[in-house]
């Protein structure tokens, strides 16, 4: 039976890896996404299950003294709208390309492990009394080489705002202390 909130695709020869988010377990496709960097990938778009559980358990392990949640746009999205339901807290978009309606707006350029192509983060500028001055959480799906979230943080001591919590529903790669994570998902050199 196809688990509620998955897509029944028939993952053929793909080889898969297995994880659990809270009482829900998915199977990842493992997939090359550079020249020998292969990932179990994890994409919570559309997966309403997968969504909640991970909210609902980071939202239990944020810290009480956070003010305000950051998130880039676009797979962390809807995890950080759970957090915020469940805890009360706002969250703050990060977009990935600069809109015209956009007010003195901050941005850093990233290059992320999935796509491998320079791509940009951009705070409204609307957005900073949100984040200066505040304790802020920075929410994101999977934390893996690190970029988007160097690069988050430059924009948010920027700005003014103490990244205080980093929550992330996997860690990658290498075990970072600095992330409260539901799980962990390897590398697969040469899977
Ligand atoms: N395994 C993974 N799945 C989805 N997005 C990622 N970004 C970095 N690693 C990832």
């Amino acid at each position: 039976m196809v688990p509620r909130g998955a897509v029944g695709i028939t993952l053929g020869s793909v080889k898969t890896h297995t994880v659990q988010v809270g009482d829900v377990t998915r199977e990842l496709p493992i997939v090359e996404v550079a020249p020998g960097v292969h990932v179990a990938l994890f994409n919570m778009l559309g997966d309403t299950e997968v969504t909640e559980a991970a909210g609902k358990a980071l939202a239990r392990l944020l810290p009480a003294d956070i003010d305000v949640l950051v998130t880039p746009e676009v797979k962390a999205l809807s995890l950080a709208h759970v957090i915020s339901r469940e805890t009360g807290k706002p969250y703050i978009v990060i977009r990935k390309t600069q809109k015209p309606y956009m007010v003195d707006p901050v941005a850093r350029e990233v290059v992320s492990i999935t796509t491998g192509i320079p791509q940009l983060l951009v705070l409204d500028g609307f957005d900073v009394p949100k984040i200066r001055g505040r304790r802020v959480a920075i929410v994101d799906d999977v934390v893996s080489s690190g970029g988007t979230l160097h690069s988050l943080r430059q924009i948010i001591d920027e700005v003014g705002g103490e990244v205080a919590a980093v929550l992330a529903v996997f860690t990658e790669g290498e075990e970072r202390e600095e992330v409260t994570a539901l799980g962990h998902l390897p590398l697969f050199p040469g899977a």
